[in-house]
């Protein structure tokens, strides 16, 4: 049943993505930031009305992916000084391995080059960990391994972080990506990720993935990239009772004017989106104001 319950698109309803690199950027079409331009950044997206933050971190690398858990990492850093300039910032973090590995790959590989899953689990996990202790309220994991989302819930509450909620990505391969991957100079050795969803896949199996994610814990889904999955959005709207975020990817924020994503946002919103994350949410935000357009929502549960 409709109702005039609506969801007009603003400020809070939109997660901004905060790429961090202590070098300042490789030039990439999608800002990034350095740690010590973050209290301004933070501060300059609370004045705009958000109330989270997910953030990206890019660290030195190697064959294991050391610096994912390191306590001085890139990440714990950009979560402390989120955290100190606001603290009631929500700040969500990704938690993957591509960032630290030689490989640019989201896994750790055995000598033959085969996906090592148990150990890339272990490590997602030890890293779920080192970003709840910088102060992480949300953590992320984005490789996609069936068992991840199930480590991490139980390596939190091991060590405390019982309030720590888990949103894990959902992701279909895309070179939508390909701004993201210049800006935080991650090359892939392999294309497509190997446990990515494939593009021409079923919505039915993806929707499946999500709610097996839901089934290890998670607390919310992200689902990417925004633009191209709006069909696992209403599946798993239909289907499952957690908030779900879309994630407009590099691709989209590069290629649309603002005017047009606030369009797609709004889309997404109808579609069953509680929120959206995007890198373009400060541009967004600066130009939203008061514009009485309001986005009809239907409501699931009788009134
Ligand atoms: N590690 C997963 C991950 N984390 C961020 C992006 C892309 C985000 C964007 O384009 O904005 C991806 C996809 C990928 O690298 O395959």
């Amino acid at each position: 049943m409709l109702t005039d319950s609506s969801a007009r698109l603003s400020a809070d309803l939109l997660v901004m993505v905060v790429l961090v690199r202590e070098d300042g950027g490789a030039g990439g079409s999608v800002p990034t930031y350095t740690l010590d331009q973050l209290p301004r950044v933070t501060a300059r997206a609370q004045a705009a009305g958000m109330t989270a933050l997910k953030v990206f971190a890019t660290d030195r690398r190697d064959a294991s992916g050391t610096r994912a858990h390191a306590p001085d990492s890139v990440m714990a850093r950009a979560i402390s000084a989120v955290k100190a300039t606001c603290p009631s910032m929500q700040v969500m973090t990704e938690t993957c391995l591509c960032a630290y590995l030689s490989t640019g790959e989201c896994h750790l590989a055995v000598r033959n080059g085969q996906p090592d899953q148990a150990a890339t689990i272990a490590a997602l996990a030890r890293q779920a960990v080192a970003q709840a202790k910088a102060g992480a309220d949300v953590i992320g994991p984005a490789a996609m391994i069936p068992g991840s989302v199930a480590a991490c819930r139980s390596a939190l509450d091991s060590a405390g972080f019982d309030r720590v909620r888990i949103m894990p990505h959902l992701i279909v391969d895309s070179r939508l990506y390909d701004g993201y991957r210049t800006a935080m100079g991650i090359q892939p050795r392999q294309e497509p990720r190997p446990f990515q969803l494939p593009i021409s896949g079923h919505t039915t199996m993806a929707v499946e993935r999500g709610l097996m994610m839901l089934a290890e814990g998670a607390d919310s889904l992200l689902i990417e990239p925004a633009l191209f999955s709006t069909d696992i959005l209403s599946g798993l709207h239909a289907r499952a009772g957690v908030p779900l975020l879309p994630f407009s990817v590099s691709g989209e924020c590069t290629t649309l004017p603002p005017a047009l994503l606030a369009e797609e946002y709004a889309m997404l919103l109808r579609a069953g989106a509680s929120r959206v994350v995007t890198h373009a949410a400060l541009t967004l935000a600066d130009t939203l104001g008061d514009a009485p357009s309001t986005i009809p929502t239907p409501r699931k549960t009788p009134t």
